[in-house]
């Protein structure tokens, strides 16, 4: 089910308390485990009403070339999401619709769309090493707090990067995490994790080798 306007800026609890929500960015081509645990760790780590998979209609970054359909990757992520039977993760399309590809515009418009909803955006160690290359990336952490989950072989590059060096005092400790959805941004969080090595670029390649490309 893609979100709903007036059940996201709908208060979720009777303390009058307004939905906290994590956006989760992705190609998803395919979705795996991985993202599952993320998804679920940042969900109870960060106290969040729900996470949204927001299917990207296009990476700027990733080449057009072995791309599935965006229908495709939809569809798989509601199916692994229906299988793993989390209400709270929420798959959507919602990027498509909006006809945006660059992540600010996407925070943009969700921001106007749900004036009501703390957003919290939640990616990989992979993520914030890269973001230093995403278009006006420092009005997007002005824009949102951000929660960075580990991933084998990306922690370093990430935390030692460009924008954890230039974001380095907004940074909480694990132990605070809770507080991130009302913190004012920029803030971030790098929550510890189990790591789970799997890739989409493996998942492909094993299915290329097995002879057919998709499932
Ligand atoms: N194994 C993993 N551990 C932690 N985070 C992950 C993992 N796999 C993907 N992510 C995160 O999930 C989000 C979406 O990732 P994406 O759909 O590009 O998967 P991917 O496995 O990195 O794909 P590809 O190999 O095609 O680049 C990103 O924020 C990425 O950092
Ligand atoms: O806005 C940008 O410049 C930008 C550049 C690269 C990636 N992103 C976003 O980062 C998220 C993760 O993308 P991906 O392909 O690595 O799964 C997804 O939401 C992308 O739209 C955004």
């Amino acid at each position: 089910m893609p979100p709903d306007r007036e059940q996201a800026t709908i208060p979720a609890h009777g303390d009058g308390r307004y939905m906290r929500v994590g956006l989760f960015g992705g190609s998803f081509n395919p979705v795996h485990d991985g993202h599952i645990q993320l998804a679920r760790r940042a969900l109870r780590q960060l106290g969040l009403d729900q996470v949204w998979f927001l299917v990207s209609p296009g990476n700027p970054l990733k080449p057009v070339a072995g791309m599935a359909p965006m229908a495709e990757r939809l569809a798989g992520v509601r199916a692994r999401i229906h299988s793993v039977r989390q209400r709270r993760l929420v798959a959507t399309d919602i990027e498509a619709r909006l006809g945006t590809r660059y992540t600010f515009d996407t925070l943009r418009r969700l921001k106007r769309l749900f004036p009501h909803v703390r957003f919290v955006w939640l990616m990989g160690a992979d993520g914030l090493a890269q973001m230093g290359r995403w278009r006006r990336w420092q009005d997007i952490v002005s824009m949102v707090p951000f929660a960075v989950l580990p991933r084998p072989g990306y922690n370093p590059a990430a935390l030692h990067g460009r924008v954890a060096r230039r974001l380095a005092c907004w940074r909480l400790p694990a132990r605070a995490a809770r507080l991130l959805p009302m913190c004012a941004p920029p803030a971030w969080v790098f929550l510890p994790a189990p790591q789970n090595a799997i890739s989409a670029t493996q998942i492909r390649a094993s299915r290329a080798a097995c002879g057919h490309e998709r499932e």
